[in-house]
């Protein structure tokens, strides 16, 4: 291999500029030249191609972001977009492709490795909704953003007797949620995983003001409920006030974790030994703290054991 290519795809996931910087800094180490590819999949088709020596890594482990940019694209999903891409990394002589991002990034990479490409992925989501790695980069330092938040919503809420709810991001995977509430940042927890209707919600939070505790936490995942609508059935049911906050965007942003940033080292290295010792159509995780590496092809459709953090948040919150 001589000419090594990085992306992002998806959403920015903050760890993932400490990714790039990890590959590029392996990529040298090997004597490989690094392009980056910038906005993802999108400039990959459009031959958006940026040459990366150390010193332009140099900087990056502690920016949120990525210095890449990113897109998500829906020409890539097209196999005549796809054909594109292949065209352009031929052209630009790009023997090693490195992607970083989510489940619909790997995805796109195992395409890509149907159609012969030499790549590999590393998983950056804020979501953690990919089952064959513990942990993606991105999910740990979005948690300790929405417990800081939960923190001060929790202050005015104590101070007035008041019942929040906070949406968080996931997607479709209830693993931020989840967290938080283990992490003592809400009350009541509805995911994707364990949906509580309405009727449900209202049970457990009138069970709470019974025994004495007004100022309640219910966290959900995006995508569930009409925040609005779900607001007004309690205040109208237990005759309570109660207020909503989305936390949106906010999540995505901000330096990353030291554990997203050791996570991302290792794997960014990982990934290019993979590609040096043979291992193209991988992708690495994290698996019982250990650095793994799984096929492309697997990944797609593995569904996560979640019994064990259900049941230490039943525990918890019973
Ligand atoms: N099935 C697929 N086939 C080919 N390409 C895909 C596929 N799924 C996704 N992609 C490509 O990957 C891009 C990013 O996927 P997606 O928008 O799902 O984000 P992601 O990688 O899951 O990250 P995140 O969930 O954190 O935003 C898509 O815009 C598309 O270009
Ligand atoms: O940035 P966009 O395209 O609005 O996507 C938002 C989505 O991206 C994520 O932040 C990451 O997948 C999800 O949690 C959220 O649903
Ligand atoms: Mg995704």
């Amino acid at each position: 291999m001589k000419k090594l290519g990085v992306l992002t795809s998806g959403g920015d996931a903050p760890g993932m500029n400490a990714a790039i910087r990890a590959v590029v800094k392996a990529a040298h180490y090997h004597g490989f030249e690094a392009v980056g590819i910038r906005y993802g999949y999108q400039g990959l088709i459009d031959g958006d191609i940026q040459r990366l020596t150390i010193s332009d890594v140099e900087d990056m482990a502690d920016r949120g972001g990525t210095m890449l940019k990113t897109s998500r694209s829906s020409e890539f999903m097209r196999e005549e977009g796809r054909k594109k891409a292949i065209q352009v990394l031929q052209n630009a002589g790009i023997d090693g492709l490195i992607v970083i991002g989510g489940e619909g990034s790997l995805k796109g990479a195992e395409k890509l490795r149907e159609l012969g490409v030499s790549v590999i992925g590393i998983p950056a989501t804020i979501d953690n909704d990919l089952a064959y790695t513990d942990y993606s980069i991105g999910f740990d330092t979005t948690l300790n953003t929405i417990l800081d938040c939960i923190q001060k919503i929790k202050d005015t809420d104590f101070s007035h007797d008041k019942t929040a709810i906070v949406e968080v991001m996931g997607r479709y995977c209830g693993d931020l949620a989840l967290y938080a509430a283990l992490a003592g940042g809400g009350e009541i927890v509805s995911t994707p995983e364990r949906k509580l209707d309405v009727d449900a919600i209202c049970a457990k939070l009138h069970e709470r003001i019974k025994s004495g505790k007004h100022n309640n936490l219910v966290i959900v995942t995006e995508r569930m409920y009409d925040l609005q609508e779900l607001q007004q059935y309690i205040e109208t049911k237990l005759h309570i006030r109660v207020r909503t906050t989305s936390l949106g965007f906010i999540q995505r942003g901000g330096s990353p974790s030291a554990f997203d940033r050791v996570l991302a080292s290792k794997m960014g290295v990982a990934a290019v030994e993979l590609l040096v010792n043979g291992y193209a159509g991988h992708a690495v995780g994290l698996k019982e703290n250990k650095i793994i590496y799984q096929n492309l092809a697997a990944i797609n459709g593995e569904i996560a054991d979640k019994q064990e953090p259900y049941q230490l948040l039943d525990m918890l919150l019973h």
